[in-house]
């Protein structure tokens, strides 16, 4: 499912308008009447609608209801008029989608009054002519701040006040509106987006509406999928309104969510995972993973543990010699390779060497978990990122290093293997040299310019984790939960993409479905211990 900006969302409007001929009002009918429809599931009601049994259609079979005609409507006419919603309407094409919402649900019976954010009369092109359909069709309709309204006297609020069309924060009635929307306390179905959302970061401005569902029209926009929008919107319902689907693809858009069905297509992931029976440990590929030290030796440990549970046939764990004999127990199913270490058992830059050899013999290298700083540790990454002519994996301290190294932009990949970073929000803005706020204002617009600037497959963590690839597409995902902010759970993460990169996946593909999967491993987990929060580290590995 692709996920526009509201540039991106005017194109494919105009597009469908001007190229195909589908006239602007006619998908703001579609627009209005799922709006509608979603408020009467809301309300208990049900989409109102004429089910004509197969007797009407003259085929001669055995007519379903007796041969009856239901009209479903008049079933729930009693319940309808108990509800009283109130359209807040604003000046634009959002607001036009409310005023077609307003008609049809008055059709079903409720109690609907129109509440405009603006003088009526200013309202223009086909929300001028919604509004005149809506008052033609009796709709009680006031403005605010000229007449009294009063929000105890209705049940529901539907916000179309600002949309795509929304530039900054909302000013003047908009903000009151919202303001005494959410004051209310009553349920609130946004049109498109919750007012006062920002529709391509997921930022909320000052105020903003908070829905309990958002109607979202043709395309979901990217404000939904990140938080704070993505709390903002409450349940989010794509509703098709004429626009077709295939264009946003056709029209460029690389932004999606990561669904099951986007792992088959466009990503080409083979779900299935099914082993070739003929198979041996070589078949599926060997992780080298350079990680840990004397006071995160767990880091290491819980990445490497990852790679195998993953699937991945070996994996050579290479640490300070010291540590060697301390962790040999916690998991014989690794292979360990002692590194040269410093005075207090740190990495020493000296270990490039072994690394180098070790790496040839190996599909992937995973560095930097629970690694630490050491002397000279700018030029050994850049030895790895240079010379390691296989996948690369950096995570944690490796960012750090890589952030930190003054002449990163001048780093070569000669072998054209691929390099994985995994940062938090935290590394990222060191990555990028700004304030952790500003790299989660616009998560998705910060992982697609790195990707790209930097030619590198980007997972950028956090709820709604954000997997962006060098040739400008990005998936958004939705599986896992808060109780994955625990201590060693992206090291998990970093075993889980290295692990399935040592089974031929590609940086995508192996980002992609790592992020998902490692997502559902948590949601099991969490299942497991009967409570989101009891769920570390250890927990994902063996839910894996
Ligand atoms: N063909 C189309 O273009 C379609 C558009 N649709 C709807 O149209 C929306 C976009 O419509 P528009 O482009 O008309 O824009 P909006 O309806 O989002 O807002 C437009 C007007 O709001 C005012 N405004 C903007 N920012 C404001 C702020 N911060 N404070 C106060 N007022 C502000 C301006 O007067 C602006 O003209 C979509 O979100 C969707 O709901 C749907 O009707 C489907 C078809
Ligand atoms: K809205």
């Amino acid at each position: 499912m692709e996920i526009v900006t509201a540039e991106e969302m005017r194109r494919l409007d105009r597009y469908t308008i001007d190229r195909l001929g589908i006239p602007a009002i006619s998908l703001m009918e579609n627009a209005g009447k799922a709006i509608a429809e979603e408020v009467l599931k809301l309300c208990g009601l049900g989409a109102a609608q004429n089910t004509v049994p197969q007797a009407a259609t003259g085929a001669g079979d055995k007519p379903e209801h007796g041969g009856m005609i239901l009209a479903e409507e008049s079933l729930g006419q009693e319940r309808a008029s108990r509800e009283h919603w109130y359209v807040l309407a604003g000046k634009g094409n959002n607001g036009g989608d409310g005023l077609v919402a307003a008609r049809h649900l008055t059709d079903a019976g409720l109690r609907v009054t129109i509440i405009y954010a603006v003088p009526p009369e200013e309202l223009s092109g086909e929300a001028a002519v919604q509004r005149d359909a809506a008052a033609a069709s009796g709709i009680p309709a006031c403005l605010y701040g000229r007449d009294p309204v009063d929000f105890s006297r209705c049940t529901g609020i539907i916000d179309a006040l600002l949309g795509t069309g929304t530039s900054g924060a909302p000013r003047a009635n908009y903000a009151a509106l919202i303001a005494a929307a959410n004051d209310s306390g009553l349920p609130i179905v946004a049109a498109d987006i919750p007012s006062g959302l920002d529709a391509d970061t997921g930022e909320v401005h000052d105020p903003c509406i908070r829905a309990q569902v958002t109607v979202c029209l043709a395309f979901l926009k990217r404000g939904l999928v990140q938080y704070p929008g993505a709390g903002a919107a409450g349940s989010v319902v794509v509703r098709r309104i004429g626009i077709p689907q295939r264009l946003a693809a056709e029209q460029g858009v690389a932004v999606r969510l990561l669904t099951e069905e986007t792992l088959r297509s466009p990503l080409g992931v083979d779900v299935s995972r099914q082993r070739d029976p003929d198979g041996h440990k070589g078949t599926y590929g060997h992780v080298l993973v350079a990680a840990g030290s004397l006071r995160m030796s767990g880091a290491g440990l819980m990445t490497a543990r990852a790679a195998l549970r993953i699937g991945c046939g070996l994996v050579t764990w290479a640490l300070p010699e010291v540590l060697m004999p301390r962790v040999i127990a916690a998991a014989p199913e690794l292979m360990l390779a002692g590194a040269a270490q410093g005075p207090d058992g740190e990495w020493n830059a000296g270990s490039a060497d072994e690394l180098l050899r070790l790496a040839r013999e190996r599909d992937v290298l995973a560095v930097g978990p629970g690694l630490g700083r050491f002397p000279g540790d700018t030029g050994w990454l850049r030895r790895l990122w240079e010379e390691a002519e296989l996948p690369l994996v950096l995570d944690a301290d490796a960012l750090n290093i890589l952030a930190a190294a003054e002449d990163a932009a001048d780093w070569t990949r000669p072998g054209r293997a691929p390099v994985v970073l995994t940062p938090h929000p935290g590394e990222m803005a060191r990555l990028l040299g700004v304030p952790t706020p500003e790299v989660q204002r616009d998560r998705i617009g910060c992982a697609l310019r790195y990707a790209h600037e930097c030619g590198v497959t980007l997972v950028l963590k956090g709820a709604r984790t954000v997997v962006a690839t060098p040739d400008g597409a990005a998936y958004v995902n939705t599986t896992g939960h808060a109780g994955m902010a625990t201590g060693g759970a992206g090291d998990v993460l970093t075993g889980i993409i290295a692990g399935l990169l040592a089974q031929g996946l590609d940086a995508a593909q192996a980002a992609c479905f790592g992020v998902r999967l490692h997502g559902q491993a948590g949601e099991r987990a969490a299942a497991r211990r009967n409570n989101p929060a009891s769920v570390i580290a250890g927990d994902i590995i063996d839910a894996l």
